[in-house]
């Protein structure tokens, strides 16, 4: 089953066609990146998913038109990381991360022991903890990126969308986080689309990708199916060398321009 379906999707911004019709379906369980170069349409597409840009067509989530959900309904099928998130300054961490329990609070918006202790465990699965009474705008570009991930996960909702959640990361962090996904994702059957600029650590996670290009995709598959050195030189622009890990994913290689001059 599909968790995500999207079908037709338009977008336009300022009477501009940003999104230029188009299909998506991500099966339940299942990591799908969404690929392209700079201004393809990749963030837009998943403000459209997650419900906060108008767009024409038809977009599904766990089979409900999130067109026609409220927020607060909204919020619990699905958690969003965007790519610049605003955060406040003076807020500390674990009020931060508690923000997330917020689409599950009752009448009286008021937290409950069990909203604390889901706010609380993804702290800790961020390495976070320690941080708890730090205010966030006394944290690095990539303690701040932990800190939204950790409320996205707070919020417990089955579809995680991430708009290029490793850019501010370190090695091991970038790893620690990727790998923390891709276990919910088998454990507890979570849905996730990412954006990611990094093509290899993409074939890596994903098990399906979308190559999205000026608003309209040009491929999707495999990592092996659609990351070719054509494919890449033709829509990036760029010299590459794609080899294989062993393990059946490509690696993707910059290579640099050795001509005299
Ligand atoms: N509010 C807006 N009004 C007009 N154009 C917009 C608006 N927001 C985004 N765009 C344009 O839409 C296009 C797609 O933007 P988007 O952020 O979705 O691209 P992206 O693939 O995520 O790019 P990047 O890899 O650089 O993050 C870009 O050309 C951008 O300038």
């Amino acid at each position: 089953m599909s968790a995500v379906k999207a079908a037709g999707v338009r977008v336009t911004l300022d009477r501009k066609s940003i999104l230029r019709g188009v299909d998506l379906a991500v099966a339940s369980g299942s990591w799908h990146a969404v690929l392209g170069p700079n201004g393809a349409g990749k963030s837009t597409l998943l403000k459209a998913i997650v419900g906060i840009l108008p767009y024409q067509g038809e977009i599904q989530v766990g089979g409900e038109a999130v067109a026609k959900l409220a927020a607060k309904a909204r919020a619990r099928l699905i958690a969003y990381v965007p790519q610049q998130p605003q955060l406040p300054a003076d807020m500390t961490v674990a009020e931060y991360v508690l923000l997330g329990r917020t689409p599950h609070l009752g009448y009286l918006g008021v937290e409950s022991r069990t909203d604390r202790a889901v706010a609380d465990g993804a702290l800790e699965r961020l390495d976070l903890a320690g941080f708890a009474g730090r205010r966030l705008g006394a944290m690095s570009g990539g303690e701040r990126q932990r800190v939204v991930l950790a409320r996205a996960l707070a919020q417990q909702a089955g579809v995680l969308l991430l708009d290029e959640p490793t850019t501010a990361l370190d090695l091991g962090h970038q790893q620690q986080v990727l790998d923390l996904v891709d276990e919910l994702r088998s454990t507890e059957g979570l849905t996730v689309i990412s954006t990611l600029h990094d093509l290899s650590l993409a074939a890596q996670y994903a098990d399906d990708l979308t190559l999205l290009v000026d608003g309209a995709v040009v491929a999707h598959g495999t990592a092996r199916e659609v990351l070719t050195e054509q494919r890449i030189a033709e829509h990036y622009g760029a010299r590459v060398r794609v080899f294989d890990d062993g393990a059946g994913r490509p690696v993707i290689h910059l290579v640099r321009d050795r001509r005299p001059g």
